[in-house]
């Protein structure tokens, strides 16, 4: 508890909720708040030097960055995945850490859904044959050019199952799908429910990522995963970039050692201009600019978790 007739808080990358989000539930707290559209990583300590609470989104607070925020008792992440901040670093200072769990669920899974569905029947490629002209150049009324899949009786192969993977379950069932959940790799024990992870690889015809982002997920699927895949799955990351290795990913993609990928998130967000995994893009590989969670129905269920967030902790 900190006295709230004193309390600073900062809010580092407000900007980052969109501009069409109302953050007034936030700004009647009875916090002396701070709030910045976007912080650079130079600009981090200054403007958290005598907050008691800090809100992030994406700016990373490393040990370093900590080391220097001796007045500061919350951190509240603006999201659901933890990466950007120094958990251990935090516990040590005793510093409490709170993420937003389970606001986005039906917005990621429906983005899962929406690359998948682009995957398998290309309906954006055929619009784009129709604009330029070659569906009126056919002789035939239809047009063959890219293969259309039925996902009905496919396999789903889930990494990580904790709210999202759920949702995803949820949608691939209703397009009768088989759902496989992979244990994490390496266990010792397969828990009830679960596969080995290398048994999902094998069996899946899509794979979707849905772990944190950790030391234990870094470059989960590299070379080697994608060689033991199928070479006709496809496989989505909309959870962290990291996860999959990039530069394995484009080699696998290239040499069709699997049929297709959708990535939400990368490495670096947003990516420079000559960012490999963009420049490089095979053409079955679609990339969208982390909008999994973008919805305003999950931005507004994220900013109400993120206001009782502080609340609960700080009142
Ligand atoms: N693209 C986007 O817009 C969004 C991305 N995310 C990302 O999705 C991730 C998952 O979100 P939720 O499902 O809500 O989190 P969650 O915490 O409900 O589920 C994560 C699951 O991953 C499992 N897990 C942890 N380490 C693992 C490992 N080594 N191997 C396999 N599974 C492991 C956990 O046991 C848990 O079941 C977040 O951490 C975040 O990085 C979250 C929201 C939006
Ligand atoms: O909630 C998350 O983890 C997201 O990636 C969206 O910011």
């Amino acid at each position: 508890m900190v006295q709230n007739n004193m309390i600073n808080g900062v809010f580092l990358d407000a900007g980052t909720l969109g501009p069409d989000l109302d953050l007034s539930p936030m700004r009647k707290l009875p916090i002396n708040w701070q709030f910045h559209d976007f912080t650079a990583p130079e600009q981090t300590v200054e403007r958290c030097q005598s907050a008691q609470v800090v809100i992030t989104n994406k700016v990373v607070l490393d040990a370093h960055t900590l080391s220097h925020l001796n007045n500061l008792k919350l951190i509240c992440i603006a999201a659901t995945g933890m990466n950007n901040v120094d958990l251990k670093a935090a516990e040590q200072q005793g510093i409490e850490v709170k993420n937003v769990v389970g606001y986005a669920g039906s917005s990621v899974a429906q983005l899962v859904f929406n690359v998948l569905l682009e995957l398998t029947t290309h309906a954006s490629q055929y619009n784009q044959l129709v604009s330029t002209g070659k569906w009126s150049e056919s002789q035939s009324f239809c047009l063959f050019d890219y293969p259309m899949i039925e996902l009905t009786g496919k396999t789903m192969g889930l990494i990580g199952y904790g709210n999202l993977a759920k949702s995803v379950e949820h949608l691939a069932k209703a397009f009768g799908m088989q759902v496989v959940i992979a244990e994490q790799k390496g266990a010792g024990t397969i828990r009830p429910g679960r596969a080995p992870f290398e048994q999902v690889l094998k069996e899946a015809d899509a794979i979707s990522i849905h772990c944190p982002l950790t030391d234990g997920t870094r470059d989960l699927f590299t070379a080697s995963e994608f060689k033991q895949m199928k070479s006709s799955a496809l496989i989505i990351n909309t959870a962290r970039g990291g996860i999959i290795n990039e530069l394995d990913l484009i080699d696998a993609l290239n040499r069709r050692e699997i049929a297709g990928a959708a990535v939400d998130v990368i490495t670096t967000e947003p990516p420079d201009r000559d960012y490999p995994l963009i420049v490089n893009k095979p053409d079955n590989l679609i990339i969208t600019p982390h909008i999994a969670w973008a919805t305003l129905e999950a931005r507004t269920r994220l900013l109400q978790l993120l206001v009782s967030n502080i609340t609960q902790s700080l009142f």
